[in-house]
């Protein structure tokens, strides 16, 4: 039996499994081997169909979007109207073929915006370009979800269940759960506080499954769940990723439905075709991303605010000096910090301090 009918196998026995206390065991385990078959199906094939790698884009820029979507919401239409790039636009399905990378320049950074082949259902067992598209959009620093606002709320669902099937985690973070492999000593498994979804029984067993027969596990969460101490064992195969969920084309829904999907958390709407909304989006986007820009200063002269550094949210100047050249960090005495993150103008600070965007910093060598 191939690894796919075996997952198939195991998805029919839980949907014929009733959800209660007495199964709840049962399908803890079902989970456990789910979780390790399909991160299997996602291996690269030694045939070199090439199952677990993306298109052959290389990433550019400060930061990289994916645009992710079942077929013809819109996603190259978005592309060509946010870039200088032209994608083919047109009203049948699977118009893009592969990645057409183009770039967004946003507040003096570069953003590399991925347009990709839609997805249908079953894209993560393979079906159409879904595998090499979920592993494009694996690679990003967000993804922009496209929906089309005419059609029924179940499509997110639908393109969140094949992004989870293939360890991509949206606006989510890793669980709080300690687990390390040890060479021997068994296993030693504490909760921090009594767990109202997991028990000892379930997490040895499940550990047995995957072979960690000697470890430490320490649940910090007492909701954690069953999943979560699935996504920590295979947390190899996990990608923690931002979601901005786009609904295009809303020049075709009334207001009132408008108005409800915009309320929905991390959403953003638009009509391309009407140009509405569209810089929002971008706006959106941006902030999600969280990119802070920096401008460095030299001393006696005024701060360059044409050339900002990218960097990520939470940098500290040490992450800023890393980003302006490779050993500046050893000849780093101290910075002065304008801006933002300084209580007073200008403060001095050490390597640890983070910035905020639009900070103008001045590094100190020896
Ligand atoms: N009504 C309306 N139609 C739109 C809007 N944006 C795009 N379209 C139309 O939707 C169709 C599909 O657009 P594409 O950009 O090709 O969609 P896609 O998501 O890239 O499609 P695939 O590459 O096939 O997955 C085209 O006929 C567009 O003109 C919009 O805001 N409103
Ligand atoms: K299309
Ligand atoms: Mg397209």
């Amino acid at each position: 039996m191939g690894v796919s009918e075996k997952i198939k196998e195991i998805e029919e026995e839980m949907k014929r499994t009733q959800k209660n206390k007495a199964t709840e065991y049962h399908l803890g385990l079902l989970k456990g081997k789910l979780a390790r078959l399909r991160a299997q199906l996602l291996e690269p094939t030694t045939t070199g169909a090439g199952a677990g790698t993306g298109f052959d884009v290389s990433k550019s820029g400060d930061a990289r979007i994916a645009l992710v979507g079942f077929p013809s919401v819109g996603k190259s239409t978005l592309l060509s109207k946010i870039t200088k790039t032209k994608s083919e636009v047109a009203a049948y399905s699977f118009t893009t073929l592969t990645a057409i990378p183009g770039v967004l320049e946003y507040g003096g950074a570069e953003i590399q915006i991925l347009d990709l082949p839609g997805i249908i259902e079953g894209a993560s067992e393979g079906k159409g370009r879904g595998r090499q598209v979920i592993s494009a959009a694996k690679t990003s620093d967000l993804i922009m979800m496209v929906l089309d606002a005419t059609k029924k709320a179940e499509q997110r669902a639908l393109l969140e269940a094949e992004l989870e099937a293939v360890g991509i985690r949206l606006n989510r973070t890793p669980p709080n759960i300690y687990l390390k492999a040890k060479k021997a000593g068994g296993m030693k498994i504490t909760f921090t506080s009594p767990p109202l979804y997991l028990s000892e029984k379930l997490i040895s067993s499940i550990l047995r499954d995957y072979k960690l027969l000697n470890c430490e596990v320490l649940v910090r969460d007492e909701a954690a769940t069953v999943d979560d101490f699935i996504d920590v064992i295979m947390k190899d195969h996990r990608k923690y990723i931002k979601c901005l969920y786009v609904y295009n084309k809303i020049d075709c829904i009334s207001l009132e439905h408008l108005d409800s999907l915009a309320r929905e958390p991390h959403t953003a709407v638009m009509s391309c075709e009407l140009d509405l909304g569209v810089m929002d989006v971008v706006d959106r986007a941006w902030e999600e991303l969280a990119l802070l820009r920096v401008y460095t200063k030299r001393k006696g002269v005024q701060p360059d605010f044409s050339e900002a550094l990218i960097v990520r949210g939470g940098s500290t100047v040490g992450d800023v000096c890393d980003q302006v050249h490779r050993n500046l960090k050893e000849s780093f005495r101290y910075a002065l910090v304008w801006g933002k993150s300084a209580v007073h103008v200008p403060q001095r600070v050490g390597l640890g301090h983070s910035v905020c965007d639009e900070d103008v910093i001045s590094i100190v060598t020896k």
